[in-house]
């Protein structure tokens, strides 16, 4: 870990949020047809759990890429051709931007970085746009420093090791702006725009800030190419790792990952040391041809509320209930001292997921607890959980903050998409009554657990798809003061967005863990749509990113919607 320069946060805040240079550059980029905004809208919402909420949205940016103009008709790549590009800026989901010198057509390039000179093979054309496979490199992008992890270059989870730190900030704060403006339909011109969309809030821990992460098991060990010769003659193709990026089938093996926490890091080792040995009898799952037992490896790090020390949550996801198959395994991870619970999840279906139909306690506890804004909170192997605990600090306290209670305990909050409770619970010490909608069963009997377990009598969470809400929701509460909205990346459905527009609370704070998302919705909450027949009665207040997860292409954001007068 020596070599890993970490930046102190008194560095990263000395950013200066107030100029914020990039700003002039981004304003020059806007004016080209094909500039980066419309690659943004085109590319925005694209990943399969999205797609498959698109039906909702026909209006979503991703369903209706912005047409050529004619300075760029006069460039359309083949597929296979190999050009020589510069990566301008990054794009929503890191994705590097470029430009066709003279006509502007725009190419996106998956793990190009801005000032990288390369060789890039078109993929795929989309409309406006082109994709391109990085061949080769020719010389390297700016801000470059050197990335820590061994596995940087070809790993799934990080996509900007190797951009610095404060680089990696800048293009987020940017993406950010750049959705705002163009999914959005927010506008740059009105003078207030600025003083809206605050400057990105770093994340002081760079590297094992995740308490969860989530390894697959595969009987086909990919091997990146530059590995091949050293990895000849190795004699197991089995691996337990992340995703080679984009492959759903291809499994890196990893031993160390910098993401999680240092006692997962360890624990990862351990079962790694392990789970081939042939005695023991157990097969990965092969995603071709669905034999095999093993899928996931889940492992999660909370602490003891006493002590403070780490505890380590296991949860092996298989394809059957064989428990005698798994009991050697358990018998040795379980002497690992940090280990307070293994659980076993069975997942008999095809698909990737790492949710079982039925959890079964192998070892110790059901739940992993953590303390977040001074409350306990007890989490299932299921349960939705902020997966950065120091950052979720404070992002619980900026909610805090915008969902501005006056503190009197008069004031009704409707907290949907709960989770385990954590932002409604938070507030109940302000509030009179909170009222939490969750779809996960295990997060909403979480919530009520931890709601008793804190001695907070004024919240009620109740189970439920917020995508299939009819006429009686909202029948059970009061009308409330302030709603926060924190769905996952698929954002809102129109159904709850019509619902909010007529409920008319005083106040929305929306956070989202996906921009364009986020976009589209506050969109429809300001400005309505005439396609959807909606009219929006809010106005956009502020937006405040937040980076949650350094390295990788992710942007939470908090932002405060009032109601127009
Ligand atoms: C980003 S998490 C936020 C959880 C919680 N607010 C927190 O901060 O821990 C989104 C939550 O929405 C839940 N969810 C996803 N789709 C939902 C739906 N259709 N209806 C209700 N809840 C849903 C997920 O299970 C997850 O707990």
């Amino acid at each position: 870990m020596a070599a890993i320069t970490i930046p102190t946060t008194h560095t990263l805040r000395t950013i200066n949020p107030r100029t914020r240079p990039w700003l002039l550059t981004l304003r020059h980029f806007s004016p080209t047809p094909f500039s980066l905004s419309s690659s943004i809208s085109a590319a925005s919402i694209s990943t399969a759990e999205e797609e498959e909420n698109s039906e909702q949205h026909p209006s979503t940016p991703s369903n209706s890429p912005p047409k050529p103009s004619n300075k760029n008709a006069s460039f359309y790549p083949k597929r296979g051709q190999t050009l020589e590009l510069v990566c301008e800026t990054l794009a929503f989901k890191a994705k590097g931007v470029c430009k066709v010198p003279e006509t502007g057509f725009v190419l996106m390039c998956d793990r190009a970085l801005p000032g990288e000179r390369f060789l890039g093979r078109v993929t795929r054309k989309k409309g406006s746009y082109a994709e391109v496979a990085k061949v080769k490199t020719l010389s390297p992008h700016h801000d470059a420093v050197d990335a820590p992890c061994e596995y940087a270059s070809y790993c799934g989870g990080c996509k900007t090791q190797s951009l610095s730190y404060e680089a990696q900030l800048k293009y987020k704060e940017q993406q950010v702006w750049e959705i705002m403006l163009h999914v959005g339909k927010f506008s740059d011109a009105q003078p207030d725009f600025l003083s809206i969309t605050k400057p990105i809030i770093p994340c002081a821990n760079q590297f094992h800030y995740r308490n969860k992460m989530e390894f697959s098991f595969s009987n086909q060990r990919w091997i990146p190419q530059e590995l091949w010769e050293e990895e000849q003659g190795s004699v197991n193709d089995y691996a337990l790792g992340l995703h080679a990026p984009g492959f759903f089938d291809k499994i890196l093996n990893i031993n160390k990952c910098l993401l999680q926490s240092e006692p997962a890091d360890a624990f990862l080792l351990a079962v790694q040391d392990c789970w081939r040995d042939q005695s023991l009898g157990l097969s990965p799952y092969n995603v071709h041809t669905h034999a095999g037992f093993l899928k996931h490896l889940v492992i999660r790090t909370g602490r003891d509320v006493q002590s403070g020390k780490p505890e380590i949550m296991v949860n092996f996801v298989t394809s059957a209930y064989k428990p005698e198959l798994l009991e050697p395994l358990v018998e040795k991870v379980s002497a690992i001292t940090e280990v307070t619970s293994i659980v076993n999840n069975i997942n008999t279906s095809v698909g990737s997921t790492s949710v079982g139909e039925k959890e079964h306690v192998l070892y110790g506890k059901a739940t992993i607890a953590e303390v977040l804004r001074g409350l306990t909170f007890q989490i299932s192997a299921n349960s939705f959980f902020q997966t950065n605990t120091q950052q979720a600090e404070v992002l619980y306290g900026l909610i805090e903050d915008v969902a501005g209670l006056r503190g009197d305990g008069s004031e009704i909050v409707l907290d949907l998409f709960c989770g385990t409770g954590t932002i409604g619970l938070t507030l109940a010490r302000r509030a009179k009554h909170v009222y939490g909608y969750e779809v996960v069963p295990q997060a909403i009997a979480d919530a009520r657990r931890n709601a008793d377990l804190n001695g907070i009598c004024n919240a009620t969470f109740v189970q439920g798809d917020l995508n299939k809400i009819d006429e009686n929701f909202g029948k059970n509460f009061p009308r409330p003061d302030v709603v926060i909205s924190d769905p996952n990346r698929p954002g809102m459905h129109m159904k709850l967005i019509k619902f909010l527009l007529k409920l008319k609370a005083p106040r929305i704070v929306y956070v989202s863990c996906n921009p364009a998302t986020c976009a589209r919705d506050l969109d429809y909450l300001c400005h309505g749509s005439v396609e959807q027949k909606i009219k929006g009665c809010y106005k956009l207040r502020s937006i405040q990113p937040v980076d949650m997860f350094p390295h990788t292409p992710h942007i939470e954001c908090v932002c405060l919607l009032d109601l127009n007068d």
